[in-house]
């Protein structure tokens, strides 16, 4: 993966509220070129907000949010359309069109924003659908498909366009293991081999975490940290610790109750 020091997206101290509830308050976050970003944290924190502001669906009460370096409060409809095009989301629903083939579900990106001809479309979706190992499966429908079939078609929509950034919300909520872990063998090598910028919500602690460059705790209304799974681990802010103890369990925390030394050599 090659990484660089150009910001793709950022944030800088967002505000959101819905009605009396305060959702983000003061939220800054930069996400660099090449990079996978993960946004971790309790249910209802946020973290999904935050995507919607970064793929410009809510606008923030206060701040700023900048994609490409253009302020998306501000640019005109044909820049949003532009960025929009760079996007590929792949959303925990997937949302596949049931009244549509596979094939046509993943060449619909392409039908829609670029002028390709059909001889076009048909190599590129097949170059995705090989890349999902779903060959063979463009006839079917999506009532069809397996859970993680479907995620596959997903994913390979959401590349069909050959994004710059790929959004991902919670995209392996009701696999079992071996196919998140497909899941996430599959982010890997299509990001290695289409160098994307990735962020990801997602509640897949620890195994996130491998996948990670960066690692973001949304809690309290703020972003606390953006850090490497390392230092994440080693954090000592709190409400970072707090979190590693509860999702990855005691070896990971100095604060576990540990058997007092008399005990153990006493027993
Ligand atoms: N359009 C909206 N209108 C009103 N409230 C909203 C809206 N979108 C989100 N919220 C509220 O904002 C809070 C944060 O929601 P969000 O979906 O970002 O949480 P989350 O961190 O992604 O949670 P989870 O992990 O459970 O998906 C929640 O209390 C939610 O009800």
């Amino acid at each position: 993966m090659s990484t660089t020091d150009e910001v793709v997206i950022a944030l800088t101290a967002v505000e959101k509220s819905f009605g009396s509830q305060k959702v983000l308050d003061g939220v800054s976050l930069q996400v660099r070129a090449g990079t996978t970003t993960v946004i971790v944290g309790g249910s209802g924190q946020g973290k999904s907000v935050i995507l919607k502001h970064m793929l410009g669906l809510l606008q923030p009460d206060a701040g700023r949010v900048e994609v490409f370096g253009e302020d998306l409060a501000r640019c005109d409809r044909r820049t949003l359309q532009r960025i929009r095009g760079a996007f590929g989301v792949l959303f925990q629903n997937v949302a596949l069109f049931d009244s549509m083939s596979v094939y046509d579900n993943v060449a619909l990106p392409l039908r829609e924003r670029t002028g390709e001809s059909e001889t076009v479309i048909r190599r590129r979706v097949r170059d995705k659908l090989a890349l999902m190992g779903l060959e063979g499966q463009e006839q079917k429908f999506p009532a069809q498909l397996s859970g993680g079939m479907k995620k596959r078609v997903g994913l390979a929509r959401a590349l069909v366009l050959d994004p710059k950034v790929v959004f991902f919300d919670e995209p392996t909520t009701g696999l079992d293991v071996s196919r998140s872990n497909e899941m996430y063998r599959l982010f890997f090598e299509t990001q290695k081999q289409l160098n994307y910028t990735a962020v990801i919500v997602s509640h897949d602690v620890p195994k996130i975490f491998k996948l990670s460059d960066y690692v973001a705790l949304m809690a309290q209304g703020r972003l606390q940290g953006c850090l490497s799974p390392e230092a994440f681990q080693l954090s000592d802010n709190p409400l970072i610790r707090a979190f590693v103890r509860e999702t990855m369990g005691p070896i990971y925390s100095s604060e576990t109750e540990e058997v007092p030394r008399h005990e153990t050599l006493s027993s």
